[in-house]
């Protein structure tokens, strides 16, 4: 793949001193144009800065958190470029695409989809590490200096990416995220569609069952925030079976359970400046 792609500016905002600005692209990984946005604070002109890619959930899209997440002030006082994507791909014009909510238009769980006829665009992992080639070839990315965090499915995404490409990605957090997708509704149906019934493929986009097989991959500690006011947590969320695989691979977790907060962003809202520091100091 040619690092050097045509990235098409669709607005640009001053914030906090530096500029939101959203693109679009042509995606090799999806085979169709996709949109993502990037928060550039000031400190973008003195050269290469750390960065960190926002996975977001269900129905989100690449505005989703640059919009609510309230994050932009503490990237601006970090120098940290922050960078987040659609949740799928918009235009395969596949039949019943938009169907359900949590499956299919806004629901791409971060796989690369085996099962027709989803399995041509439907390539969300891949896509997450095209987007991590280009930034760094195309924005003033320091490629050693990249971290992952995201929310429901894409904290499951932002878990899966970084646990299978910790050279990619040096630091891992998340919101809420969907913890043991093999064995939870949500997961099941996406893992169904984009996967068929391959054990390897679902193990492979599971990390609660990827931490099994591994030992201490972020000896620095993994951040987990959930809310425990979350209508999500019990039947989708899972968070106690990561909080087992870590202890099993001797991994650091700081899981916070915070009560009161429910599945939103209000909930990240409160407490993304804390996920932004975590990365900072790793
Ligand atoms: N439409 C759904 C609710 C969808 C929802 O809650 N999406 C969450 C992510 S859930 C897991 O990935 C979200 O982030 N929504 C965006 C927002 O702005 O809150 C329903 O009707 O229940």
């Amino acid at each position: 793949m040619s690092t050097i792609e045509t990235l098409e500016l669709i607005s640009e905002h001053t914030c906090f001193g530096g500029v939101q600005r959203f693109y679009s692209h042509q995606s090799h990984a999806i085979g169709l144009p996709m949109r993502f946005s990037v928060f550039l604070p000031a400190q973008a002109h003195g050269g290469k800065l750390p960065a960190l890619f926002y996975l977001a959930g269900l129905t989100c899209t690449e505005e989703t958190f640059m919009l609510k997440g309230g994050a932009q002030r503490v990237a601006a006082e970090l120098g940290m470029i922050l960078v987040t994507l659609d949740t799928s791909p918009r235009g395969a014009a596949i039949d019943g695409e938009a169907a359900s909510w949590d499956f299919g238009l806004g629901a791409g769980f971060y796989v690369d989809a085996t099962e027709p006829p989803w399995n041509a665009h439907y390539k969300m992992h891949s896509y997450v590490l095209e987007l991590h080639q280009l930034v760094v070839a195309q924005l003033p990315v320091d490629v050693a200096r990249v971290g992952i965090f995201g929310h429901s499915m894409g904290g499951h995404g932002a878990l899966v990416l970084a646990l299978r490409h910790p050279e990619l990605f040096r630091s891992v957090s998340a919101f809420a995220p969907i913890c043991a997708p093999s064995q939870c509704a949500w997961g099941q149906k996406a893992f169904t569609g984009y996967l068929g019934d391959s054990q390897e493929h679902w193990r492979l986009n599971d990390a609660s069952a990827l931490m099994a097989s591994r030992h201490a991959p972020f000896p620095k500690g993994i951040l987990i925030d959930q809310g425990l006011a979350d209508g999500f947590l019990a039947a989708q969320l899972f968070p106690e079976a990561f909080e087992q695989a870590c202890a099993n691979a001797q991994q650091p977790l700081r899981l916070r359970r915070h009560a009161g907060y429910d599945h939103g962003y209000f909930f990240i809202s409160t407490f993304v400046e804390d996920h932004l520091r975590f990365h900072a100091e790793q």
